[in-house]
This record gives structure tokens, sequence and C-alpha cells, in this order.
């Protein structure tokens, strides 16, 4: 279920005159977190005419817009799984396919390409602030409907996509060939299941062994494994930004895991470590998963895309900096996210 979207608002969505030449929008060092939250569905219209999709694929921009619009009143206002934050994700998407040219340089179809960008703008939708755990643990209804086959929000964020493509004007793949059609929904399908962390985890190691052997762009699982590695690189790309960026974006997780910390508290249910505000250390946290999961994941992909390099050297930079709030945080013996604001940029 979802709400509507009033005509007006398309319309005005197709009339949106922004200057869109903000600067170096289509490079890696730029915030899409700095766009004006009111311009973002002019920016992700953008971003479709960019790559040429609306062109090669016949997608109506009336189609789009009231699409985009659909999806972004899917999210809720959760402090860091929203808009905002599908938003950058579906930016950092546009960011690899027109820098490392994975259309011209055959590692993605211009419907994989499509799909790859589409997938990262609907991988969050409806989510509550809540991880797959609590769903499971407090037998959400999502946990009846999905708990079974694991991945419990995923599949309702892919459940939600469906939804909104099968609304009226609303399908931006309704001029795709049957055949063209099943594949996109097949990929649409693999993409958003696979930002379940605990799948990324399943596939890490194949994902190395892979890159460590030299890719091939024509075998169909080597091309999964790249995809499935691409949507973790988006989803985990506020880390790749400045330290600003990558220390509000912790901020707003950390709100939203507190608040499930205590959620679980006050039903009876003692929440783990990372989500109980008594007792989680922020830095330690991020310097966890910046070591355990950031850097790794960024590395195969600069070991395939040189061009990624630098986005390691910025995440190794930012880590150390979490070091640093480390001894702030002691010293001044705080806990949960009041410690990060007397941080000052030490740059
Ligand atoms: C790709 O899917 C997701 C889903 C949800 C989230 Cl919040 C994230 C995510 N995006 N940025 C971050 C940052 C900066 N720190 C994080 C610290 C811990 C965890 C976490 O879930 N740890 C438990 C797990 C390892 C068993 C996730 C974090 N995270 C990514
Ligand atoms: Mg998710
Ligand atoms: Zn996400």
């Amino acid at each position: 279920y979802h709400m509507k979207v009033e005509e007006s608002a398309v319309q005005a969505l197709l009339n949106c005159r922004d200057d869109h030449n903000i600067k170096d929008f289509n490079k890696f060092h730029f915030s899409p977190r700095s766009v004006p939250y009111k311009h973002m569905p002019c920016y992700t219209i953008k971003m479709f005419t960019d790559l040429s999709f609306l062109k090669y694929w016949r997608i109506k921009m009336s189609t789009l817009a009231r699409f985009i619009l659909y999806v972004k009143k899917g999210y809720r206002d959760a402090p860091y799984h929203n808009w905002t934050h599908a938003f950058s994700v579906a930016h950092f998407a546009y960011l690899l396919i027109k820098n490392m040219q994975l259309i011209e340089e055959n590692y993605m179809t211009p419907l994989q390409a499509l799909v790859f960008l589409v997938s990262c703008l609907c991988h969050d939708i409806d989510h509550r602030g809540t991880n797959n755990s609590f769903q499971t643990l407090c037998g959400t209804v999502l946990a009846s409907l999905y708990s079974s086959e694991g991945s419990v929000m995923e599949r309702h964020h892919l459940a939600q996509t469906m939804c909104i493509l099968n609304t009226e004007g609303c399908n931006i793949f309704e001029s795709l060939d049957s055949d063209d059609y099943s594949k996109a929904l097949d990929l649409l399908r693999s993409n958003i299941l696979a930002t379940d962390l605990a799948s990324h985890f399943r596939s890490i190691n194949k994902q190395e062994k892979m890159i460590c052997n030299k890719y091939n762009k024509d075998d169909a699982k080597q091309q999964k494994l790249l995809f499935e590695m691409l949507m973790t690189c988006c989803d985990l790309s506020d880390q790749t930004k400045d330290w600003k960026v990558s220390k509000k974006t912790a901020e707003q997780i950390f709100d939203e895991f507190f608040s499930q910390g205590d959620l679980e508290k006050s039903m009876g249910n003692a929440p783990v470590e990372m989500m109980d505000r008594e007792r989680a250390s922020i830095p330690d946290l991020q310097i966890q998963f910046i070591t355990n999961l950031v850097i790794p994941l960024f590395t195969n992909l600069s070991l395939l895309f040189p061009s990624a390099q630098p986005l390691v050297h910025i995440l190794e930079h930012n880590r150390s900096l979490w070091e640093v709030a480390k001894t702030v945080f002691h010293k001044y013996s705080m806990s949960g996210t009041k410690g990060i604001d007397i941080l000052l940029d030490p740059n």
C-alpha cells in the first residue's frame, strides 16, 4: 500500500527549472546530500536524462516523474533510512555508470544500467528504521510474510517497488519487450535482495576470488556477483565522502539504532550493544565497520576499477578521524552521539 501522489505534484516536477548544472554533480567528491531536499526529484530526473535512459528506453518523462514521486512518497521519515538516503545511493550508482563507463566498457548492458539505478532508488522503500532481526524478534507483520526466506526488509522493499511499477502511469519499464521486461524484474529482485548485509557477508569471498582471477564480463554468474558488490558500494557510499558527511551519516544511523534499542528495552528485550545507547561506543563501532566491511569492499572495487583507488584513501582517512574521536570521547567520557559534535574537523 502507498499514498497517492497528486497530479499537480507531477506537473510541478515536470516544470522544475532548477539550474541543473550544480558544480561537479558527476564527480566522486560531490555529496548528493548537499542537494536541497526539494530539488532531489529534479536531480533524479537529471541522472536518467544524463545517462540517456529516456531516449534509449522510450520512457515518457511524465511516467518517470510520477514514478520518482511515488518512490519518494514510499519512504518514511526515519533518521537514516529515508528518501535522502535513497537519492544518495542512486547518485553513487550514477557516478559509477558515468565515471567507470560501465556501459561503454561492457560491464553492463544499457538495460542492466537502467535497472541498477532504479534498484538503488527503491532499495529501502518503506523502511521503518528497524533491522531484520527486530522484525523476527518482535514478530512483525513483515516477519510473518517473509521471515521463512530471510532478508525480511529487503523482500518488503522489493514488494513495494513492484506495487509502484504496477500503479497507473508509473511503469517506467512499460515499453520494454517481454524478454527485457522479465530480465529487468529478475535483476531488480537480485539487486534489492543483495542490499541485505547478511547476504553481502555470504558473497564477499566469491567477489574477492572473482576479482583476483581476472573478471570475465561474459560470465553471467560473475556479472551477478559484480552487481551485488556494486549495490553494497552504493549503499555504503556516504563513507567515501568527506568527514562531515560520513560523521553526519553515522549520527543518523546511531540515532536510528538507539531508537530501536530503546524500543526493544520497552518491550522487555535486551538490545545488542550496537543498539544500546548506554553501552555502544560509536567510534569503535565505526572503526570496526569501516575496517571489516567498507575498506575490503572498496579495495575490491579499486582492484577492478583503479579510478576508485582514491575512495579507499578517503575511507582510511575517515577511519583515522574516528581513531581521534575515540580519544576525545574517552577523555570527556562521552557516550551516544553528543560527543561527535564537539569534534572540530582536524583537517
Ligand atoms: C548495506 O546494508 C546496510 C543496512 C543497514 C545499515 Cl545501518 C547499513 C550501514 N550503512 N552505513 C553504515 C555505517 C556507517 N555503519 C554501520 C554500522 C553497523 C551496521 C550494521 O548493520 N551492523 C550489523 C551487521 C554488520 C551484522 C551498519 C552500518 N551502516 C548498511
Ligand atoms: Mg536496506
Ligand atoms: Zn540502504
